[in-house]
Order: C-alpha cells, then structure tokens, then sequence
C-alpha cells in the first residue's frame, strides 16, 4: 500500500500587543478556499522551515521577522486525501513593519477565544487550545 506524500508547510500564529491572532483567508479557486488560516506555506527545497516563514511573511504580508522570534508552540499533522500534513506551528509577538495583505487575502485580528467562528482548515481545529492556553497564561 502506498502512503500519500508527506508535506511540510511551516505557520506561524502572530500576536498582537492585544493578543490578538492573524488569520488569513484561503483564496478563491485553491484547494480549502475560504478557509481561515495562520501565515505560511510550504517548506521549498534547499530551505529551512525558518527561512521558509521569514520569506513567507515578507512575501504575503510585508513584515520582517528575526529567527529568534519565532518560538516553537505545536504542530498539526493530518491526513488529507492526497498528501499528509505536517505542519510546526510557530507563535511571534515581535516584528518590523505593518501587516499587509500583499497577495489579496483577508486579513483578521481575532481573539483567541473566538477562533471557532472562523471555518478552517481541518488540521487547523486541534491547534486552537495550545492557542487559547498560551494567551491565558
Ligand atoms: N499556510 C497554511 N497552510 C495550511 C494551514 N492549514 C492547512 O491545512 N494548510 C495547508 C493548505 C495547503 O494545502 C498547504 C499550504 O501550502 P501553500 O500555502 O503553499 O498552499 P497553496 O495551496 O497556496 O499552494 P500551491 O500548492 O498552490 O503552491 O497547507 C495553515 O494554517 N496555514
């Protein structure tokens, strides 16, 4: 039996000084569209999921990120029709410059307690608590 491909896509929960949290909205026309998720993408050849992230947030939002600003919090692996998902999820609270959607995504602040209204992806719903606990902290 063969098993579907493993895929690494890093993401990053940025908060905010009001701790609220960034998500993005899944555009039209790709897989999981209109779905809600945290900044990121996949894992390029030759990368590490560091420097994946870092490019990621410059390319889509336009923010600079340092690597000591990314703190490990979880990760979220799931089993998708056509590949596996496994997917760190990093949590920055600092960065340089104003959060833009430079690739047409709505942007939303959200509280961590109100994360459930927002539809997102199914790998994305088991990393939620880690989410609500880091902030109540
Ligand atoms: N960035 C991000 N991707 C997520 C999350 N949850 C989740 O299941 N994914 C999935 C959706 C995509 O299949 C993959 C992210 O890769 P991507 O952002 O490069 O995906 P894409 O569909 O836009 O890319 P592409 O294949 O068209 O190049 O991971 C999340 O919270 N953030």
């Amino acid at each position: 039996m063969s098993s579907p491909k493993l895929t690494l896509v890093v993401a990053v929960a940025l908060i905010d000084a009001d701790n609220h949290i960034l998500l993005a909205q899944r555009p039209e026309g790709k897989q999981l569209a209109g779905l809600w998720e945290f900044p990121g993408g996949k894992v390029e050849p030759g990368e590490r999921p560091e420097e994946t992230l870092i490019r990621e947030l410059r390319e889509e939002l336009g923010i600079t990120v340092k690597e000591p600003c990314l703190a490990p919090l979880t990760f979220a692996s799931h089993a998708y029709e056509s590949f596996h998902l496994l997917m760190p999820l990093y949590v920055c609270r600092r960065w340089d410059g104003f959060v833009q959607s430079l690739e047409g995504q709505a942007l939303k602040w959200v509280k961590p307690q109100d994360l459930r209204s927002y539809p997102m992806p199914p790998a994305d719903e088991p990393l939620i608590p880690f989410l609500v606990d880091l902030v109540a902290i």
